[in-house]
């Protein structure tokens, strides 16, 4: 197997991962483990090991590790490896990636690959979603001790507290013709967004196209009905819901509205969408 160098992020599952550490090595043997020290620190360690000549960089944290070792990739030909130590691991989720370290280990081993689309807003990469407005306003408002206290309750916490509001409209342009509005706008790589939650029932992850739920209403009867169709998977076909294929997407609002990638937050509006075909090579069971 090429060179492989594993960057773990000790503050994923708020804080819990540092724990992990030493079971991490016991099971990698001789891998190099390189840990991160800060926010942003797996974007320049993976940049690191390129340059020292690693093929394979292995993630180890939650969705915001992979974000920040596919960013470092930058989109030069190494692989990623991923070992899931994050709260929900959507993306490793989306690809059948075991959640069990030590399972998860041996599909690295083992080194099969697939091609997957990279999409981006702007010049970040994201691999599984983004959203703009709601739940990107939530993790604005959701503390960090918070979610080390109370876990994916927080974010709850956070919500019911913004739901009151009124959010500015949305104009979302796909594919640089038709523009429709909403207040609240979930992209897609894949089809799971925050857990198993087939918020994008036709994504796949190597179709060359970007999944969106473009949501007309924010008050909390319309969120709760919401919630309702994503989990009874009816949510596409309500008459507020616009559910739309593209392969570039534009969003401009009348005041900023702020925007998370893989469940980090990214600035704010306006923003473009794209997508890279199969840009990306991972390690897959
Ligand atoms: N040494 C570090 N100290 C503090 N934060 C770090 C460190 N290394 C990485 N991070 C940050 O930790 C955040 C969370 O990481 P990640 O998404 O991988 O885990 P998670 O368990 O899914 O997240 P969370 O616990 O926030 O739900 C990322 O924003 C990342 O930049």
């Amino acid at each position: 197997m090429n060179r492989v160098c594993i960057i773990f992020n000790p503050a994923a599952r708020g804080e819990k991962s540092r724990r992990l550490l030493d079971r991490l090595r016991r099971t990698v043997g001789d891998s190099v483990i390189r840990v991160t020290k800060f926010p942003g620190d797996a974007e320049a360690q993976t940049e690191r090991a390129l340059e020292q000549g690693y093929r394979v960089v292995v993630a180890a944290g939650g969705d915001g590790t992979v974000n920040e070792v596919v960013n470092g990739l930058n989109g030069t030909a190494a692989t990623l490896g991923i070992l899931p130590l994050g709260t929900i691991n959507v993306f490793g989720m989306e690809l059948g990636i075991p959640v069990q370290l030590e399972s998860a280990w041996e599909v690295i081993l083992r080194g099969k690959t697939r091609r997957v689309d990279l999409p981006r807003v702007g010049e970040q990469r994201f691999v599984q979603l983004a959203g703009v407005g709601l739940d990107a306003e939530i993790l604005a408002r959701t503390h960090w001790w918070t979610r080390k206290t109370f876990g994916p309750i927080s974010y709850l916490l956070s919500a019911v507290g913004l739901l009151g509001r009124s959010a500015p409209l949305l104009d979302v342009t796909l594919d640089g013709k038709e523009t429709h509005q909403g207040r609240f706008l979930l992209v897609g790589n894949g089809r799971f967004y925050g857990g198993r939650f087939a918020v994008f029932p036709d994504a796949r992850l190597d179709d060359g196209l970007l999944d969106g739920c473009l949501f007309s209403e924010l008050n909390a009867v319309a969120v709760a009905r919401y919630v309702q169709g994503v989990l009874s998977r009816r949510h596409t076909r309500f008459s507020d819901v616009l559910y739309f294929q593209a392969k570039t997407l534009s969003v401009q609002s009348t005041r900023p509205v702020p925007l998370e990638v893989d469940g980090e937050l990214y600035g704010h509006t306006p923003c473009t969408f794209s997508l890279a075909p199969a840009e990306l090579e991972v390690i897959v069971p």
